[in-house]
């Protein structure tokens, strides 16, 4: 390679990166990943892995403590939280190593550093990591994103002293929380608010908008909310927290009408902000969003040819499953024939307990964009299977187009939502009517049948 170092440099081992790394290396290209810090990124490290790890202790924490229910009886209930931890950290640690092999295999050089764009060399870009500047013909960008840090006074101080708890931070956290404050009743709120309330924390979660998963139909968020409080969560909404303050033991939240909230220890789930801001974008001629993402099209490339973007920083859905799609489009657009594009339907799943799957628009959603809906809901009480599990709560939701029958979302709250929504994706992706699913036969008993149930009732 006379005029270029590499082929392609990917900065940013997030969840697009390391497949494209491995299938532009096996293709033959000259190629080098840049990290700063660990293999795999958010979701390996701290998001969807050590999360789900954990919440699946917290469940068995639960059904233990319901054994009764069941005819069994167990004693008192302990949880061991350094443990519950280890074993997270344990899942968490295979998947980083065996991303490592799956590198090293396939001859892709890794640098480790915090790297960034350093101009144009030619008809390459520069990239600067490690003290030496490296040439390629093409970058890709796969940085991800980080906690954003609500404008709160008082909060920026906490962060600094390391006094409060984030999506990055909180498998440090090695004592059950007494009682744990979370701003934010979003994804990460509920799914480790719940998961701490089952270690035995206090917990409160603050929203500022009228309800939690505020972007799904009122009814769901209404029962989740419900099925939360029956476990002991307590939910402020509509909440502006103005003020937070170290106290001796702890920190108290000052709340906009006078209200305070003493609590041990602050979670900050209030969304994400992009790792755009370090990766010195102008020195290419790029610019992002207000937001801090980049602008796309559906190939991924930016407004800058030779530059493309994967992950949670293009903006859209924040999800390993649309990363790990990235990949695929690049692949296509970098080695293949260049056709497959991002336009996707995206299913997305909260790992609450009972989960909620979704797919699709939600009623309201289905409503706004104009169309003629037919929705009909089924109570999981009603279902056999879930009875036998002693897992009734929740219920499916179907939005149906009126005119071509057509589904047009689908939302499960129910023990294995994120698994049970798959039906609907499925139906959803053939472009098949919601009668296909209807007259379709399924085993009895299980949680599956809910899904042709539901459908029963939007009639024929
Ligand atoms: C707590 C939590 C739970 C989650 N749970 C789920 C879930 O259950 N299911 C799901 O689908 N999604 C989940 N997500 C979201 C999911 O983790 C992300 O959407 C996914 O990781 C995609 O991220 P990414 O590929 O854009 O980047 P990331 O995974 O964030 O990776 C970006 C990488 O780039 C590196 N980097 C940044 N800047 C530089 C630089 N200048 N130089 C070198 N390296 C750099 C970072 O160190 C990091 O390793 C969760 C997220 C969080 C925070
Ligand atoms: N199961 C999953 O797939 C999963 C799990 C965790 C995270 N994620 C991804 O991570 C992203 C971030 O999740 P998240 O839950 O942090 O963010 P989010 O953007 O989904 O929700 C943030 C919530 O915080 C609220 N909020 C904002 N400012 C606040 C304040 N000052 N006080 C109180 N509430 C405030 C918002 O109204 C919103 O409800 C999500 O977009 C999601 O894609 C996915």
């Amino acid at each position: 390679m006379a005029d270029v170092d590499f082929d392609v440099i990917i900065i940013g081992a997030g969840q697009a990166s390391v497949p494209l790394a491995r299938a532009l290396a096996e293709a033959g290209r000259e190629v080098a990943l840049a990290e700063r810090k660990h293999l795999g990124g958010s979701c390996v490290n701290f998001g969807c892995t050590p999360t789900k790890a954990v919440i699946s202790s917290a469940k068995v924490a639960h059904l233990a403590r319901r054994a009764a229910d069941y005819g069994v009886h167990v004693g008192a209930v302990e949880v061991d939280l350094e443990a519950v931890l280890a074993r997270a950290e344990s899942i968490l640690q295979s998947s980083r190593q065996s991303l490592r092999s799956t590198l090293d295999e396939a001859g892709v050089r890794l640098i480790e550093g915090s790297a960034r764009l350093a101009g144009r060399h030619g008809e390459a870009f520069g990239v600067q990591v490690g003290g030496e500047t490296l040439r390629a013909g093409a970058v890709v960008l796969n940085t991800g994103t980080r906690t954003a840090i609500p404008p709160i006074e008082g909060l920026e101080a906490l962060v600094e002293g390391g006094r409060v708890l984030t999506a990055e931070t909180w498998l440090a956290q090695r004592t059950v929380p007494k009682h744990l404050a979370v701003l934010g009743g979003s994804y990460i709120g509920l799914e480790l608010g719940q998961f701490y309330r089952r270690m035995g924390s206090e917990v409160t979660i603050f929203e500022t908008a009228e309800r939690i998963a505020a972007r799904e139909d009122e009814d769901v968020s209404r029962a989740l909310q419900a099925l939360l409080e029956g476990e002991g969560v307590r939910f402020h909404l509509g909440a502006q927290v103005e003020r937070v303050s170290a106290q001796s033991e702890g920190l108290e939240l000052h709340l906009e009408g006078g209200e305070r909230v003493a609590a041990s220890h602050l979670l900050i789930a209030a969304g994400r902000q992009p790792n755009t801001d370090a990766l010195d974008l102008s020195s290419v001629g790029l610019e992002p969003d207000d937001g801090g993402f980049l602008e796309v099209d559906e190939r991924l490339a930016s407004k800058v040819a030779g530059i493309w973007v994967a992950g949670d920083i293009r903006g859209g859905p924040m999800f390993t499953h649309t990363a790990y799609d990235d990949f695929e489009v690049l692949a296509s657009q970098l080695l293949g024939e260049g056709e497959r594009t991002a336009e996707r339907l995206v299913p997305y799943a909260m790992f609450t307990d009972p989960q909620l799957g979704r797919v699709g628009m939600s009623e309201r959603e289905a409503r706004e964009a104009g169309f003629e809906v037919r929705v009909a809901t089924y109570d999981m009480k009603a279902n056999g299977r879930a009875r036998a599990l002693g897992e009734e709560d929740g219920f499916v939701k179907v939005v149906v187009d009126a005119r071509t029958q057509k589904l047009l979302g689908a939302a499960v709250l129910a023990a294995e939502g994120a698994e049970l929504v798959h039906v609907f994706v499925a139906l959803m992706n053939a472009g098949a009517p919601y009668t296909v699913l209807d007259r379709a036969l399924h085993i009895h008993p299980t949680l599956s049948e809910a899904t042709k149930s539901v459908v029963k009732g939007l009639g024929a």
